[in-house]
């Protein structure tokens, strides 16, 4: 029997997206693209110990309410404690959650012995992260890993995934958190108009370059910039560089040096070769 499993989610930032609602959590989703990053979730599940006081999940030694992680335990009918420990921001942009429902539903698989799939796993963390409303498009990026482009939303019997062959260095400040339940619950329809906008200019040319851009151009029409992110982006282009804002947060990224070179002190990482998986 098996005490415990841990699994590694990488971060997700978010460069554009359009929503797209439905009843059923496996086809709700999102296209759009963003990075995943080195800097992720690291997630543990352990059998519960029968002391009824102790948190079910704690997120960097404390106790912590996680919805979609619950969601997944009940799902898979896991009696477990969760673990998770991340170096990223929380509440800016970079599917702390989705990644800690994702490790979850990896990890308690393995200790649980459920015998399902990687597409079965992945459904069952993205309906946990959608039904919550913390996400839509995060879970499916996180568990292929790279450069994500989400040509269609959903649960991987729906949705549709493509990639930017490419590698990156990749830079971020965080100025604040932006809250994602709040901006899903309101009037999506100019961002998702946006989205669609730079979807199909990143399709004509699905390189990073493009990507930066078309990330720009949605970010100022989808009406979601602040002051300092704004003031950041540009400071990155004056220095010669591209940054965008990562979606949702007051969270600035850069590919390359493109922060350092504007005179700020970034957290630097790299996107992720490949997505999800067990230690
Ligand atoms: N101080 C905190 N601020 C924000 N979230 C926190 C905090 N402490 C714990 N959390 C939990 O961490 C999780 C952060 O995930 P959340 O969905 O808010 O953002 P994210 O996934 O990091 O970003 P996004 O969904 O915008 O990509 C939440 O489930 C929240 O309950
Ligand atoms: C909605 C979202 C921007 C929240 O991080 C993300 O889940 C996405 O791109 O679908």
């Amino acid at each position: 029997m098996t005490e415990a499993a841990t699994a590694f989610v990488p971060g997700h930032v978010t460069g554009f997206f359009s929503a797209h609602p439905d009843e059923d959590p496996t086809v709700a989703g999102s296209r759009g693209a963003g990075l995943t990053l080195t800097d992720g979730v690291t997630v543990t599940v352990r059998r519960a110990d029968g002391d009824a006081d102790a948190p079910v999940v704690r997120l960097g030694g404390s106790a912590a309410d996680i919805d979609p992680v619950d969601r997944v335990l009940d799902t898979l009918r896991a009696p477990a404690r969760v673990e998770a420990e991340t170096d990223l921001p929380l509440g800016a942009g970079f599917g702390v959650s989705g990644a800690a429902a994702l490790g979850t539903a990896f990890a308690a698989n393995a200790v649980f012995d459920r015998g399902l799939s990687e597409n079965e796993l992945v459904t069952v963390a993205h309906g946990a992260e959608v039904l919550s409303g913390t996400g839509l498009g995060d879970v499916v990026a996180q568990a292929r890993g790279g450069i994500p482009i989400r040509l269609e939303p959903g649960a991987p019997e729906h949705g549709k995934l493509d990639g930017i062959p490419a590698r990156a260095r990749v830079e971020y400040v965080t100025f604040g958190e932006l809250s994602t339940a709040d901006v899903l619950a309101g009037d999506t329809e100019t961002l998702s108009t946006a989205g669609r906008e730079a979807l199909s200019t990143l399709v004509g040319d699905p390189t990073l370059p493009t990507f930066m851009r078309a990330s720009r151009t949605f970010a100022r029409e989808a009406d979601l910039l602040t002051e300092q992110v704004t003031e950041a982006i540009r400071d990155v282009s004056d220095a010669g560089g591209e940054a965008s804002m990562g979606m949702l947060g007051e969270t600035v990224f850069a590919v390359g040096t493109g922060l350092t070179d504007a005179g700020y002190d970034p957290t630097v990482c790299a996107t992720h070769p490949a997505g999800a998986t067990l230690r």
